[in-house]
């Protein structure tokens, strides 16, 4: 047929060696895949020219160069996984599985065609590789065997997945993995596809399919992509579409058999192969960004706005504008309306004056002792804390007509009362939240213990707090003292039915009901309270509800509306309108607008002079309206003692007017905390770091949330002065500044709290250094020390805890020089012992408060990669590793880790003493191109 001319790109000779071949031919290709970019190695041939035996040897040495590199290569990291399959008649099978399904194709938008459930082993070393290899060979010979076979009727494709990255790649910026893939493709027998297309016969079997579509595939690929390219009319064509005229680096490695018989198939191998040697492909470098680099871009994007909405609600710090004329009105205001609640304060305790006694008058003062006798608490019920329990603090009932008990109505209304806004706050998490104290941490009890010297602190505890700390107890104790009533008393009196009048349809009402009601609502009742007194008001109440009766169901009388309306709005009547059954009415509504006066000066208070900083201010308003809800509702006895002595209750009362300058004035130094003088104070940071040419930087560095930094360095370093000229301001106890001296007659309570607050925070500080109390202790109080007042029972704690401490450590010391027969080391174990627990107790409170902040900052407690993106940015420019100690430190108590060397192994892969010792190493270089 004539002489026809082929070129490839290499030719070997019968004499030559697999080496060789592998050499010349395939080395330079297969090992493309450990720069990323995927390879294939493909034996093509008619049977019995050795194919099987050249793709062995080729896959044999590849796999060792492929090793030899990994070891040449240690500052790298490989992964490597194999997997092995077979197509035979456009099946698929898992050579790694031999009691594998036939395997199913799907196509995955970013990897193309996969190969479904296909095993795919993550290698340990080359010997596992070359048992794998022989578990394939062994695999399709089983099925060659089965198959009644001598020569190979399928394709086998091994592949081996190579994944490689710089060994600290998780702490590069730019961090990426190279992921390729190595297949070595022994094809089977191409005869067949000649004989099969001549012997109709045998065209649904073997592997004609996917060679006749290897072979088009590679006809239309060499002669350009022009039209369509079948690649997925075969199993084989769509697995290695990439292999083929995609992503790879391919050889084509033709055999033939020099015998003269099989010259038609020589020459048909060598038509395949100079049409493949027209293919092109178009090979690429295969990068991964690493899960941390890929988690890392929303991450910094999510980090950015925290920070800016942190910085939100810290702008009123640094806004410029004229917040002591806003400060004055405000002041002015707040004058104001303490006036008019004194009024208020005034005309309801008149009111009140006038109902005990309208009632005295109608009942007459001999009833009202029978019913202070009356042991009308006998309730087995009534002793149940449990049932107490069960019983939700309803207190919104005075002006509910003939109201049922607080079980009743729950029973009765469940919507009205979960539709009820202030009932429901009782029974939000926020119980919770404050609860801790006593539930949560059994150990905290100590606390209490502290709390039993001096002053409550407890006083000073929200609405909820004392809810949840004395709801038991004194829940219990009221009842102890009501059964002590019980066991003085020992005779029943029918109490309601005494009343005159409208009183005994009330009298129906299980007046116990009502008296337990009382107490459940009266929840901040001692012991000592649920006396006369108590019982007096709950058949006030009884008679309350008498004469709501009485309203209703009297059409003569004056509407309640216009009662009220009247009694309000015209006080110099008041003598007479009090005096009227309708009194009550006054009374509730003196007590409601006393209550939404109290609202609006907390509104006032909590500064909020930009529209970008609610959420304290909301926060603030919430909780300072619980105090007032509850006593002004339901607690008709501790009611009478509020205004105006509420007002002047540190910190209780809301009305504080926050010192602008004050409240973030520790915002700055939040960070600043973490720098390894761990030990030094607040006042001595500040001094410093105003005459240290360091405190720019550093003092941003470490305010580590401040986007100051990146956005401007000129504003930062106006913060940063701004923050050390109000911690002065402080210090100074300045507060001519924003005018509070103007108002000082009527805003002296408040001033007295913020001096308060202040000289609480400088003993606090004192405290600290005092106790050597460690650095991460310090930082969970830097937003407390921003003067909220619902934060002032932990400085409260804090300061009693600390005093404790010292107190401890100076007795400790005294005994040890007392007594002389303690040995130094024996006392000094005791010592230490000692503060061990109480650090132990300290860190069990210290977590709780953690948790408290991160709800007031609105961060979630799993967000561990913004800690240690945080912390990154910290270290990035640092040469100081006790910086980073420190730092680590903050973070691993920011993102729960049990120690700051943890930290460090999370961002750098190394633990903090290997850190420090390789600092001089290629990883610290890496980490930080500066020092190199
Ligand atoms: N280069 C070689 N040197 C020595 N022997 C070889 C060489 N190539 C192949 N052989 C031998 O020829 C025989 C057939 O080789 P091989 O099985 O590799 O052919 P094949 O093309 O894979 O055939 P099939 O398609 O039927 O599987 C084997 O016994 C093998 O040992």
């Amino acid at each position: 047929m004539g002489p026809t001319t082929h070129t490839f790109d290499r030719v070997f000779g019968s004499d030559s060696l697999t080496k060789q071949v592998y050499e010349e031919g395939a080395k330079e290709i297969a090992l493309s895949a450990l720069g990323g970019i995927n390879s294939s190695i493909f034996a093509y041939g008619q049977t019995g020219s050795g194919k099987t035996y050249t793709m062995t040897g080729i896959t044999e040495y590849a796999i060792a160069d492929v090793y030899n590199y990994m070891d040449m290569h240690k500052e790298r990291e490989f992964v490597l996984k194999f997997s092995g399959m077979e197509i035979y008649n456009e099946a698929v099978r898992d050579l790694l599985r031999s009691d594998s399904a036939p395997l199913r194709l799907l196509d995955d938008p970013e990897k193309g065609t996969v190969v479904e459930r296909l095993a795919e082993i993550t290698l340990k070393d080359r010997n596992h590789l070359h048992a794998l290899l022989s578990i394939c060979e062994a695999e399709r010979k089983v099925g060659e065997t089965f198959l009644n076979e001598t020569s190979s009727r399928s394709h086998q494709i091994l592949r081996l997945t190579i994944e490689s990255s710089a060994r600290e790649y998780e702490r590069s910026e730019n961090a990426s993995i190279l992921v390729s893939q190595m297949h070595f493709v022994d094809l089977a027998g191409s005869e067949r596809v000649s004989q099969t297309l001549s012997a109709g016969a045998r065209l649904k079997e073997g592997c004609h399919i996917s060679l006749l579509t290897l072979g088009t595939v590679i006809r239309k690929l060499s002669k350009g992509r022009h039209g369509h390219i079948p690649f997925r009319d075969s199993k084989l064509t769509r697995i290695l579409q990439n292999s083929l005229g995609g992503n790879a680096r391919t050889a084509m490695i033709c055999t033939m058999s020099p015998a003269r018989s099989h010259v038609d198939q020589s020459r048909n191998t060598l038509l395949f192969g100079s049409c493949a040697q027209e293919v092109t492909t178009n090979p690429k470098v295969n990068v991964w960004m690493s899960n941390k680099a890929l988690v890392k871009q929303p991450q910094r994007e999510m980090v950015g706005r925290m920070e800016s909405e942190f910085n939100k609600s810290l702008a009123p710090n640094f806004i410029t504008y004229d917040v002591v004329s806003i400060m004055k009105e405000k002041d002015l205001r707040i004058a104001k309306m303490n006036q008019e609640i004194k009024e208020l304060t005034r005309q309801y305790e008149l009111a009140q004056h006038n109902w005990v006694e309208s009632i005295q008058q109608s009942t007459g003062d001999e009833q009202v002792l029978r019913m202070d006798e009356c042991p009308i608490f006998h309730s087995s019920q009534l002793a149940n804390p449990c049932f107490l329990d069960l019983v939700p603090r309803t207190h919104s009932f005075s002006k509910d007509f003939g109201r049922p008990s607080a079980r009743s109505f729950n029973k009765q209304y469940p919507q009205q009362f979960a539709e009820n806004p202030e009932d429901n706050f009782l029974l939000d998490e926020n119980l919770d939240q404050d609860n801790f104290l006593l539930d949560e941490n059994p150990e905290d009890n100590f606390l209490l213990d502290v709390g039993t010297v001096g002053p409550d602190p407890y006083e000073c505890l929200d609405w909820n707090a004392q809810m949840a700390d004395s709801k038991s107890e004194d829940d219990c104790k009221e009842v102890r003292c009501i059964e002590v009533e019980e066991l003085r008393m020992d005779r029943k009196v029918e109490a309601p039915l005494s009343l005159p009048g409208p009183e005994k349809k009330i009298g129906h009402l299980p007046l116990r009901e009502v008296m337990n009601e009382d107490a459940v609502t009266s929840p901040t009742k001692g012991p000592t309270e649920a006396t006369n007194g108590d019982v007096a008001t709950s058949l006030m109440k009884v008679s309350k509800e008498a004469m709501n009766e009485d309203a209703v169901s009297s059409p003569q009388k004056r509407s309640k509306k216009v009662m009220h309306e009247e009694a309000v709005s015209f006080p110099e009547n008041r003598a007479q309108d009090l005096s009227d059954v309708n009194a009550e009415y006054v009374y509730d509504d003196l007590k409601q607008r006393i209550q939404s006066m109290q609202n609006a000066i907390s509104c006032l208070i909590s500064f909020s002079p930009s529209e970008e900083a609610p959420r304290y201010s909301d926060a603030y308003m919430f909780r300072s309206r619980r105090p007032t809800l509850v006593r002004s509702r339901s607690c008709g006895a501790v009611l009478v003692t509020i205004p105006p002595t509420g007002f002047e209750d540190f910190p209780r009362s809301p009305e504080r007017p926050q010192k602008i300058n004050s409240a973030p004035r520790f915002s700055v130094n939040d960070e600043y905390f973490s720098r390894k003088d761990s030990q030094k104070s607040l006042k001595s940071f500040y001094t410093e770091a105003q005459n240290s040419n360091k405190s720019d930087s550093e003092l941003d560095a470490f305010a580590g949330l401040n986007e100051a930094k990146n956005s401007s360095n000129k504003r930062s370093d106006d913060m940063v002065q701004r923050a050390v000229h109000n911690m002065n301001d402080a210090r100074d106890n300045n507060v001519n500044e924003i005018g509070l001296d103007e108002q000082e007659g009527s805003l002296q309570p408040a001033s007295n709290r913020l001096s308060k607050f202040e000289k609480q925070r400088g003993e606090i500080i004192e405290l600290w250094d005092a106790c050597n109390v460690p650095l991460v202790h310090r930082t969970y109080f830097f937003l407390l020390f921003k003067g909220d007042p619902s934060d002032s029972v932990y400085m409260e704690v804090e300061f009693r805890r600390l005093s404790l401490l010292k107190d401890t450590f100076s007795h400790g010391a005294s005994m040890v020089d007392k007594s002389g027969t303690l040995t130094k080391a024996s006392s000094t174990k005791a010592l230490d012992q000692e503060r061990k627990m109480l650090c132990r107790k300290m860190h069990k409170f210290t977590k709780i408060q953690r948790k408290r902040l991160y709800q007031k900052w609105g961060i979630k407690l799993n967000s561990k990669q913004r800690s240690l993106q945080l912390a990154y940015r910290l270290w990035k420019d640092t040469k100081d590793m006790d910086h980073i100690w420190n730092s680590a430190a903050l973070v691993a108590s920011l993102v729960g880790f049990e120690n700051p060397s943890q930290v460090c192994r999370s961002i750098f892969g190394v633990g903090f003493l290997s850190l420090k010792e390789s600092h001089k190493s290629s990883i610290w270089k890496h980490s930080f191109p500066s020092l190199s």
